[in-house]
């Protein structure tokens, strides 16, 4: 189970900086996007983007040095070498600049700080550690899938140089390589094969970054636009959490993504394409001032929900002595011996003991027999178990082992002191909850109120599921699969992750909308509820009135988003003119496979936000792809597949669910995850089988 929990990651967290102060002040260390970075020569701070800087990326990976386990030899090391051996081979015009981090062995980490730096348009950047063979060494898995380019020549010089030294320098994996304009040497650990692999491959650096910084691109504009390094968007995924401001984390990436080919198509959306990052915080952002708030409910009610208020105990729990054992109460000054049995003291009856003369000249030793649960009556401060006694007559017993004054006896308010807080605010409420408020007696609670939602599928050719569909179907009538899915995936989410929604009136909370100007606008308008759902209606096609129809009474906050399935997901605010109500509308693609996508990535989080939940988004772990996967050239793709823990090789394995096409309900169909693939590039058209992916769990793991 602790493997499993290590597994899940979180991705607010992973780029530890550890600003190692022995490390000669050139040096910064960088935290975000938008950190300058100085001039290691006079201190200034300047644009990250300037053209003649030359920045170079230094990153050391080690779980023990980012925990502070050890210190960096080989970052400082490399820092040492490019300042003395590279820096002078530099035109005057060019500024060095060396930033350094540390990062844990993780994939998450690493392609965090690696996307990063190229996206800032590093010239080099150098990776120290984690290409061994050890499970832990996951440096080629992280770079690997980030290169649009290999840098054989560069790997094979640095393991040249090594088998010299040592025959286990054929125990390292480098990956060199070109990520975009960046050239990326994979260093191994020790500090001494740093040395003797960056002084070999040094002379021949500056000219390969010269060529890398001259090559043409050829006109890919068809197949990736403008968008940055689509891996990048796969890192941008958060797991977004609320924070005491009941704020959302904030994205390191680009918040808009290109949507054309930079020539301006007259039938191209006039969305700009957003990436599913910055689309998730739009939406959380929207969610804060609409008011749902809290309310009352009976303690059997509150299952799967929030409270909203911290809950303390009135009583002491238990509120008399208890016994833990059945045995009898004595007092253990009185040690081994015959003791007489005054009586018995039975979990649920009063007490029950005859009162003899205790006096100073008696030398008889009393007990009273008790059961477990039962009140220890006053005057014995201990209980001996039934097994370490034994029964001489009907009222006498022989006491076999010592005990200790205060044994097997829960002391008064030893499991609850009366005033004590039990739950907190923003506590979900399970089971152990309940036995909780149970014991303490509290009947009524305040939790957060559930948002309500409408689901309206859109569509002429729509027929509820339920009715008969002619054998002609000459108007290509189809029936209406949104819905059903929709409701139960409301109620599944509902179930498995705790309460997050209800559904407006029941039955009423469905309907279908043919595509027809006032029908829909009469639909959203009338509806009540915090939430709506559309589906359909939301592409480029002519009966796709929605987006057209939300500018016109609302406010389109999102029109397009840059993932697969998924793109034309619109998301708008309507607030009613008479009772200045605020409504989100989701409105999902009418692909059956892309709506429900939507769903979990960007109503879900939004569900859980209003109804009281601290953690919007699901669960994300990394998983080994089971088969090789080919890659969409154009978007990030979330793609349905099985997870399962395969217990041999201790980790997360995915299984993808096949045939992607979003009209295919049966890529969905035993699917419990979404693997999060960056789109493909013309160099790298397939994941092979046993990369590492980050997948969103939608759904229970265990089969
Ligand atoms: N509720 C639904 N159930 C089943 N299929 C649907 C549903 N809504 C739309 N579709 C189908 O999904 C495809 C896309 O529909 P469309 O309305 O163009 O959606 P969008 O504009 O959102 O892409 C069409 O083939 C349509 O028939
Ligand atoms: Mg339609």
């Amino acid at each position: 189970m602790n493997n499993l929990l290590n597994f899940l990651t979180s991705f607010s967290d992973n780029t530890n900086s550890n600003n190692n102060n022995n490390i000669n002040n050139t040096t910064t260390p960088t935290n975000n996007m938008s950190s300058t970075i100085q001039n290691t020569e006079d201190n200034v701070s300047s644009s990250v983007n300037k053209i003649n800087e030359f920045q170079v990326g230094i990153l050391t990976i080690s779980d023990r040095v980012s925990r502070g386990k050890a210190t960096d030899q080989s970052g400082p090391e490399i820092i040492n070498i490019l300042k003395n051996q590279y820096k002078p081979l530099l035109s005057e015009n060019d500024r060095f600049i060396t930033v350094y981090k540390v990062v844990p062995d993780s994939i998450a980490s690493i392609q965090g700080m690696v996307t990063q730096w190229t996206q800032l348009k590093f010239k080099l950047i150098i990776t120290t550690g984690g290409t061994g063979f050890s499970p832990r060494d996951l440096t080629p898995e992280a770079i690997k899938p980030l290169l649009d380019k290999r840098a054989k020549g560069i790997d094979i010089a640095m393991l040249k140089s090594s088998l010299d030294v040592t025959p286990h320098a054929m125990l390292s994996r480098p990956c060199s390589g070109i990520r975009d304009k960046t050239l990326i040497v994979t260093l191994p650990g020790s500090v001494k094969a740093v040395r003797e692999n960056l002084v070999t491959i040094l002379p021949a650096l500056p000219h390969a970054i010269d060529l890398i910084c001259q090559e043409q691109v050829p006109d890919q504009s068809h197949l990736i636009s403008n968008q940055p390094h689509l891996t990048t968007q796969q890192q941008e995924l958060p797991t977004h959490h609320g924070g005491g401001n009941g704020g959302h984390s904030h994205s390191h990436g680009h918040g808009h993504v290109c949507g054309g080919s930079g020539k301006n198509k007259e039938n191209e959306s006039k969305y700009e394409m957003v990436a599913v990052n910055n689309a998730i915080e739009t939406i959380l952002k929207e969610c804060e001032d609409l008011g749902i708030g809290e309310e009352q409910v009976e303690t059997m009610n509150s299952f799967g929900r929030i409270i909203g208020q911290d809950v303390h105990s009135d009583i002491d729990f238990p509120q008399f002595r208890a016994s833990i054992k059945d045995g009898y109460a004595l007092n253990a000054k009185d040690g081994l011996g015959k003791y007489k049995v005054l009586g018995d003291s039975f979990a649920g009856s009063p007490i029950n003991t005859t009162n003899e003369n205790q006096s100073e000249t008696n030398t008889e030793k009393y007990c009273v027999k008790i059961t477990t649960g039962a009140r220890v009556p006053e005057g014995y401060d201990s209980v001996i178990q039934i097994e370490d006694t034994k029964t001489l007559t009907e009222n006498y017993i022989e006491v076999l082992s010592v005990v200790s004054s205060g044994q097997d006896i829960r002391p008064v308010g030893s499991d609850i002191s009366k005033g004590s807080k039990v739950l907190s605010k923003g506590d979900k409420i399970g089971s152990s909850e309940i036995g909780l408020l149970a014991t303490l007696g509290i009947r009524n609670l305040m939790v957060f109120k559930l948002p309500t939602i409408t689901v309206l599928s859109t569509g002429n050719e729509l027929v509820p599921f339920e009715d008969e569909i002619d054998s002609n179907n000459n108007k290509g009538t189809i029936r209406d699969t949104n819905s059903p899915t929709l409701q139960t995936l409301i109620r599944d989410v509902n179930n498995q992750f705790g309460q997050c929604c209800q559904l407006k009136g029941g039955k009423e909370s469905f309907k279908i909308i043919p595509d027809n100007y006032d029908s829909l606008r009469d639909a959203i308008e009338n509806t009540q509820s915090d939430i709506i759902i559309t589906s359909g209606g939301v592409s480029m096609g002519e009966l796709d009135l929605v987006k057209p129809l939300l500018e016109k009474i609302g406010k389109v906050h999102i029109g397009r988003v840059n993932m697969k399935p998924g793109k034309p997901l619109t998301f708008s605010t309507v607030t009613n003119k008479q009772t200045q109500k605020k409504t989100l509308v989701f409105s999902l693609p009418g692909n059956p496979v892309s709506s429900v996508v939507c769903f979990y990535v960007f109503v879900l989080p939004a569900l859980r936000k209003l109804s009281g939940f601290t953690q919007f988004s699901l669960p994300m772990v990394e998983a080994k792809l089971s088969d090789r996967i080919p890659l969409d050239l154009q978007r990030p793709e979330y793609h349905r597949s099985q997870l399962t823990w395969d217990f041999q090789q201790q980790c997360f394995t995915a299984k993808s669910t096949g045939s992607q096409a979003s009209c295919r309900m049966l890529s969905l169909s035993r699917s419990n995850c979404f693997l999060i693939l960056p789109a493909g590039t013309p160099n790298q058209k397939y994941l092979e089988k046993n990369t590492i992916v980050k997948c969103l769990i939608i759904s229970n793991i265990y089969s």
